[in-house]
């Protein structure tokens, strides 16, 4: 009888589970083929293409592959025509589909806009209609979930919160600070140039890295600088974990595993945690000011803690996170690329030391107004940032179904604007786009470019970059303190490979041989 009843169930048991099974299968179909299939048919009728879509990986092999070969491949020294080495997806598959072209990330659909116009659309007249992306999860956890990458309410709160630490104004209060720093570094070069006596060649990527991080760890912190530094610290090794598990083969749900790389990672979570709860709250118990009246973005989201729920300490840790990812290797990069081209360029280089002597003697610290008396090094610093700009693109979200210059993009479509291709455009630049010109600059961005949306380092509209103002104020004031001291020439080892993981960076370091003056 048992035997009888328990039949019936099992095959019922078996035909829902074979249900489910044929549900699921054909779910993943839909996900994973016939929606990709659609969207690509979609966008053929309106004229764009792009390489076919595979099933589940979509274009990744390809573009990888192309990265790889492109990452191996030497360029001729002092060319800055960098655009195939550093998006060679881009300059290879716009040379085919023209622009503009999709491009899929596994099942997501990416279509690749550099017309200036329509930029202008996404960021400016029709922005509400576009959001930021969601970050890889990988990425994510090395930028926090801070101002970077919130949305809607929680990042207008946030960033009217923190927006007075980087007024011009109160990070003028931060120079004597910054110069110090500033010169403690240049000592030490000189002390390994036998006492300014002989050449050094000194690999500028990390020390700039370490000048940079001093610098944003003040901004953040201010009184607390110390006990923020080794929070800091522990944020740099996690930062090390992430970003290698970043480059292994990405498995979904392995972040969640036990393994001993994301151990280490959870530990290192909690201390910071733990370190930073300790910290608000001996800064909310001491209420201490800053001698020189700066205000520090510890402080202000401190204040606004009180009366804000949007201002938790988790939402602090997640700044702190955020600042640190965001303002640490953009600055040191523009840092680099442009000690980079002033050494190739000598005639730049004499002409900003010219300058910079002018304005500030040959030994006196730059203050915070010889810095706008700089006009040379202003050009110098953006023809880098056209030429090398660090964030070399950026991506956002179709919030509903959106009409983009005549284009009708669906809801979810993510836009991938590629600011290095928009910078190195002859329509936009003239036929010297890939030359170091700085004299382009001479009457002011607005006039440099044939098209007012061609320069966008920092990207454009309401989220551009709020660290603008502090980075290229470090840059001004490192660069003077440094023509100042030194002559210096790209060393025989310097090999010309730019390259991209996140950031544009050289891929062979960039040693420069400085020789005192
Ligand atoms: C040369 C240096 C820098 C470059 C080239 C740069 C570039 C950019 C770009 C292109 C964006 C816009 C991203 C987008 O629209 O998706 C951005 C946003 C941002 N940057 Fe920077 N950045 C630099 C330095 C800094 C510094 C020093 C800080 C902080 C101290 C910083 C903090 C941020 C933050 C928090 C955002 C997000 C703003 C928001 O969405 O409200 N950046 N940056």
């Amino acid at each position: 009888m048992e035997v009888m009843l328990q039949w019936p169930s099992k095959i019922v048991f078996i035909t829902s589970m074979a249900l489910l099974m044929v549900v699921m299968m054909m779910k993943v179909v839909v996900l994973l083929w016939w929606k990709p299939k659609k969207i690509e048919s979609h966008f053929l009728k309106q004229g764009i293409k792009g390489p076919p879509y595979h099933f589940f990986i979509g274009n990744v092999k390809e573009l990888v592959g192309m990265m790889l070969k492109a990452s191996a491949t030497p360029m001729p020294d002092f060319s800055h025509n960098i655009l195939p080495r550093v998006l060679s997806f881009y300059h290879h598959w716009k040379k085919i589909y023209g622009t503009p072209f999709i491009v899929w990330f596994g099942p997501t659909v990416r279509v690749t806009v550099s017309d200036p116009d329509l930029i202008k659309e996404i960021f400016i007249s029709k922005s509400e209609l576009y959001e930021k992306n969601e970050a890889h999860p990988l990425i994510k956890q090395l930028e926090g979930n801070g101002l970077l990458s919130l949305k809607g309410q929680k990042w207008a709160h946030h960033r009217k919160i923190i927006t007075p630490t980087f007024h011009m104004e109160n990070l003028k209060l931060l120079v004597p600070v910054m110069t110090q720093r500033m010169t403690d570094m240049l000592d030490k070069w000189s002390a390994m140039s036998a006492n300014g006596s002989r050449d050094v060649e000194i690999d500028v990527c990390e020390w700039f890295q370490t000048l940079t991080e001093d610098i944003i760890t003040r901004t953040v912190f201010g009184t607390s600088y110390e006990d923020g530094k080794a929070i800091f610290c522990l944020q740099a090794q996690q930062m090390v974990l992430a970003a290698e598990t970043f480059q292994k083969v990405f498995i979904p749900g392995y972040r969640f595993m036990p393994t001993r790389r994301n151990i280490r990672c959870w530990k290192l979570d909690k201390e910071i945690r733990k370190s930073l709860m300790k910290l608000i709250e001996s800064r909310k118990s001491e209420n201490r000011r800053r001698e020189d009246g700066a205000k520090d973005l510890l402080g202000l989201m401190i204040e606004s803690s009180y009366s804000s729920p949007d201002m938790s300490v988790d939402d602090i840790i997640e700044e702190c996170k955020s600042f640190f990812f965001a303002g640490k290797q953009t600055t040191s990069n523009l840092l680099t690329w442009t000690t980079v081209l002033l050494a190739m360029h000598p005639q730049w280089q004499v002409q900003a030391r010219d300058e910079v002597l002018k304005v500030c003697g040959s030994r006196d610290l730059p203050t915070k107004d010889d810095v706008v008396k700089l006009k040379t090094l202003t050009m110098i610093l953006n023809e880098s940032l056209r030429l090398y700009p660090p964030t070399i693109a950026t991506i956002r979200r179709a919030k509903s179904d959106a009409e983009l210059g005549g284009y009708m993009i669906p809801r979810g479509t993510e836009l991938l604007i590629p600011i290095l291709a928009v910078h190195h455009d002859q329509a936009i630049w003239g036929n010297d786009a890939n030359e170091f010109n700085p004299g382009r600059f001479s009457e002011g961005v607005a006039r440099a470019a044939k098209h007012p949306i061609g320069f966008i380092p920092f990207g454009l509209g309401v989220r551009t970059c709020i660290g603008q103002n502090l980075a290229v104020l470090q840059a001004k004031l490192a660069l003077s303190i440094i023509l100042q001291r030194f002559t210096f020439r790209l060393a025989p080892t310097y090999q010309h490979a730019p390259t991209v993981l996140m950031l544009l960076y050289p891929q062979y370091g960039a040693p420069i041989i400085f020789q005192p003056r």
